[in-house]
């Protein structure tokens, strides 16, 4: 379970993350979701200890991620999946990763196959197409075999059975009891894929809800979603809309 407890980040004037008080549970799906600029990825970077938190707390089933032991094999996570070193085979990388966390260099293995990746285990980093890569994020995520995980936009760069392998595979996870925290931009992907809903819009909470009570009463989950942030979009390619807060970009 992920506990975030008045969770707040600053950078200068702009609030990113204001005051999230949430948990997200585990064998369930969880979707993320906001507008850009929202404060998602702002939200998964201090709950992996790579921001700091301005106030308040983040905590991996009841500890930071700071003070994690052996991090993979507690969560893991795909936030950049081209932050990979270009020079490095997939299954160099992968074991480097896996002998820092005290993991059986087996393991990279049996990854490597669940992603479907085993055919290209040699091949150089910057030698992927974007799908590979986020199948080699994944392969990253699962190598620890932990119980929490996060996805940030999984699905970006994947082909329709790339898209329909994650839906599989998210599903799965949260079956065997994990817990799952996916961020994306798709809507129809997130309704097929998501129990749970986590709405952000500029840095605030907006709903923490079940997928069908969220959607209860509209036609789908775009429109539920389009109606509860239409307030806090800041950017936009509509020259009309207007900014209400200060720094807001409108283009
Ligand atoms: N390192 C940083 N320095 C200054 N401002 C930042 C920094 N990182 C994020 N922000 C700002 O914090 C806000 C939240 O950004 P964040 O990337 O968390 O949003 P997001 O919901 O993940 O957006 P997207 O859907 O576009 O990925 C934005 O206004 C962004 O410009």
């Amino acid at each position: 379970m992920i506990t975030l407890d008045h969770l707040t980040k600053r950078y200068g004037a702009t609030t990113a993350v204001d005051d999230l008080t949430l948990q997200i549970q585990p064998g369930r799906v969880t979707g993320f979701l906001g507008p850009n600029g929202a404060g998602k990825s702002t939200t998964m970077r201090m709950i992996l200890g790579l921001d700091r938190p301005t106030s308040g707390t983040a905590l991996i089933d009841g500890r930071p991620y700071v003070a994690l032991r052996r991090p993979l094999r507690e969560v893991g996570a795909l936030l950049d999946a081209n932050a990979v070193h270009p020079g490095r085979q997939l299954r160099t990388h992968l074991v480097a990763m896996a002998r820092s966390n005290s993991i059986p260099v087996a393991r990279v293995d049996e990854v490597l196959e669940r992603v479907g990746l085993a055919g290209v285990a040699r091949r150089r980093a910057g030698n992927l197409s974007l799908g590979m890569s986020q199948r080699l994020g994944i392969a990253g995520v699962l190598l620890g075999d932990p119980q929490v995980m996060l996805f940030d936009e999984p699905v970006n760069g994947l082909d329709p059975d790339g898209v329909m392998w994650i839906r599989k595979l998210l599903r799965s996870l949260a079956a065997e009891g994990r817990t799952v925290l996916v961020s994306s931009h798709l809507m129809s992907e997130m309704q097929q894929t998501a129990d749970h809903l986590i709405v952000m819009g500029r840095g605030q909470l907006l709903a923490d809800d079940s997928m069908a009570s969220f959607v209860a009463g509209h036609g789908s989950l775009e429109e539920a979603y389009f109606r509860l942030t239409a307030g806090s979009v800041e950017y936009t390619g509509r020259s009309e809309a207007r900014g209400d807060r200060a720094g807001t970009e409108v283009f």
